[in-house]
């Protein structure tokens, strides 16, 4: 499923019309009917006389641009439906979008109750609140005024408790970063437009958009897109297309062999988890290359699939691989950028770098952030180091890092920062954070949709380098490997989460891989 940013629905609604004759009122309507058939989907809108009232109705809080304007048509809608409807409206009238005074001239045509919002102050027989107030035509911080009116909603439906929609987004939420203004509120339901808004699976955005509702606009907008980049949901309707059945003669050399390197003193933990993660995704063979000295006890402790090696004899260790993952429980010695550098060098196939040996990478490029802020995409980021071509896991941290970047601006700009560093290093990223991101060199992204709270422990990472491991060496290419890896892994914990909010453990995620795999395969 398509994800849209704010740039994304400019440019639709720009183009929509140019390439496919199809006019911005049009898509307007079909919005407008969206909201009334996704309002219908949750009320009988003839009984809204719940326990309060027999004069209850849906209240449109309209701003003046074209988001209040879906609000109008909803309202006109609604009427002929013989729906009570009140408009209140936002803002300066004189200053409206041409969209709007012309959905305003019909709702007065046919005489719809309509209001400013000052006149406005019997809330008592509001059964539901749709706000309009502002969609993707955000810009900076909410005004006073704004912030005040939210406020005033905010109050309204906790004395009168009626449920709260946004159209297309909450006033206040940027649709493309999922940041939000202060004074933004959490609404019960929103209802997105053509395909759900970027900033709705973001945090702190997904927080508050509610139950989201996509409503089509009645154009396949998609062809307009070209090559624009595109941002995808990781869902199951995905991971099914990617997954391939087995050949029934399928054996362990056709599932290909699997080397996981990693294990130091301190942590022997990681990388185990690492490789019994690829023996449960089902890779054919599992080796894992650790320090001689901590060999003898990771031998005591890991599944007997796994084969152990010591990784003093690299070179003979590598050979015959179809994916090598490096990384987890490496540790940060001085010793170790030299170590993960000579494995690059000598190894060729495909590879997955994570935890440690992305430290030891250091700062592979920088970010430019005025250019960020502008968002100036093309100069964004640049490379300070070349990298093979492979799938790299960061955490928000370890991102940080490579990027020479402070967190809090990942979080602002998580997409596009996860965009930039997959095009222009040319290679696979997975960004693990909530929500996990994929990026592609083609500047496709994935973004995962599943998964639940009770992921955040220790060692989950590892066993998501091992899933993705596994599935490269089953034949699978690097980025169907990333995505399907993030999907069978989330999807895992959400079977587990069923019956533990949280406490299962890296290990269980790992051993209920394969119920996921039937599940895809609808075995
Ligand atoms: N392709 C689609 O998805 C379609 C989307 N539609 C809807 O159109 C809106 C976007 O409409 P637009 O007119 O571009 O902008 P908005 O209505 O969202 O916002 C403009 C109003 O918001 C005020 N504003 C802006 N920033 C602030 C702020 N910081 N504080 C307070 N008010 C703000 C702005 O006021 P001005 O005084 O600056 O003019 C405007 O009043 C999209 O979200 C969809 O709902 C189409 O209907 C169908 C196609
Ligand atoms: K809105």
């Amino acid at each position: 499923m398509n994800i849209l940013t704010t740039e994304d629905a400019r440019f639709i609604d720009r183009e929509v019309p140019k390439q496919l004759g199809v006019s911005l009122e049009i898509l307007m309507e079909n919005a407008g009917r969206g909201i009334v058939d996704a309002l219908w989907g949750q009320y009988d809108l003839f009984s809204l006389d719940n326990a309060r009232s027999i004069n209850s109705f849906v209240l449109f809080i309209c701003g003046t641009g074209n988001n209040g304007a879906d609000g109008l048509v909803a309202a006109r809608h609604l009427m002929e439906q013989g729906v009570p409807v009140q408009i209140v409206l936002v803002g300066d009238t004189s200053k409206c979008s041409d969209l709007f005074a012309l959905q305003l001239e019909r709702c007065e045509a046919m005489g719809c109750i309509i209001d400013m919002y000052d006149e406005f102050n019997d809330w008592s027989n509001v059964a539901v609140a749709v706000e309009g107030i502002m969609g993707t035509g955000l810009t900076g911080k909410l005004r006073d005024l704004t912030v005040d009116v939210l406020h005033d909603i905010d109050t309204m439906r906790s004395q009168y408790n009626f449920d709260l929609w946004a159209i297309d987004v909450p006033a206040g939420l940027d649709a493309t970063t999922g940041q939000i203004a202060e004074g933004t509120l959490a609404y019960d339901y929103t209802v997105t437009f053509g395909a759900i808004k970027q900033g709705l699976l973001l945090y702190p955005g997904k927080a508050v958009g509610g139950i989201a509702v996509v409503a089509p606009l009645g154009a396949p907008w998609q062809k307009v897109l070209g090559d624009r980049d595109i941002t995808v949901t990781i869902d199951s309707n995905l991971a099914e297309k990617l997954i391939n059945y087995r050949i029934p003669m399928a054996h362990k050399g056709v599932n290909g062999n699997a080397l996981i390197i990693g294990g130091s003193n301190d942590m022997i933990g990681a990388p185990i988890l690492a490789a019994e993660a690829a023996v449960h995704s089902g890779a054919g063979k599992v080796t894992l290359g650790v320090p001689e000295v901590i060999k003898p006890v990771v031998q005591g402790r890991i599944i007997p699939e796994v084969m152990v090696t010591s990784t003093e004899a690299h070179k003979a260790m590598l050979e015959g691989r179809q994916v090598v993952a490096m990384g987890p429980g490496l540790g940060r010695t001085s010793d170790i950028p030299d170590f993960v550098d000579s494995i690059l060098d000598s190894y060729e196939g495909p590879l997955v770098l994570d935890a440690d040996a992305l430290y030891a990478l250091g700062h592979v490029g920088s970010v430019d952030k005025d250019a960020l802020r502008d968002g100036e995409i093309e100069s964004i980021y640049a490379v300070e180091r070349d990298l093979p071509y492979c799938v790299m896991t960061p955490h928000l941290g370890e991102f940080s890092r490579l990027i020479d970047l402070p967190i809090k601006w990942i979080e602002r700009h998580y997409i596009t920062l996860a965009r930039e560093f997959a095009k222009k290093h040319q290679v696979v990223l997975v960004l693990k954070g909530i929500p996990s991101v994929v990026a592609l060199p083609d500047g496709t992204v994935y973004v995962n949709t599943i998964g639940n709270a009770g992921m955040g422990s220790g060692g989950m990472g590892d066993v998501l380098t091992g899933v993705i491991a596994g599935f490269i060496s089953q034949g699978y290419s690097l980025q169907d490997s990333a995505v399907l890896g993030v999907y069978v892994h989330s999807r895992s914990a959400d079977i587990l989460n069923d019956t533990k909010a949280w406490g299962y453990t890296p290990s269980d995620v790992s051993t209920s891989l394969g119920c996921v795999i039937s599940e895809l395969l609808g075995e």
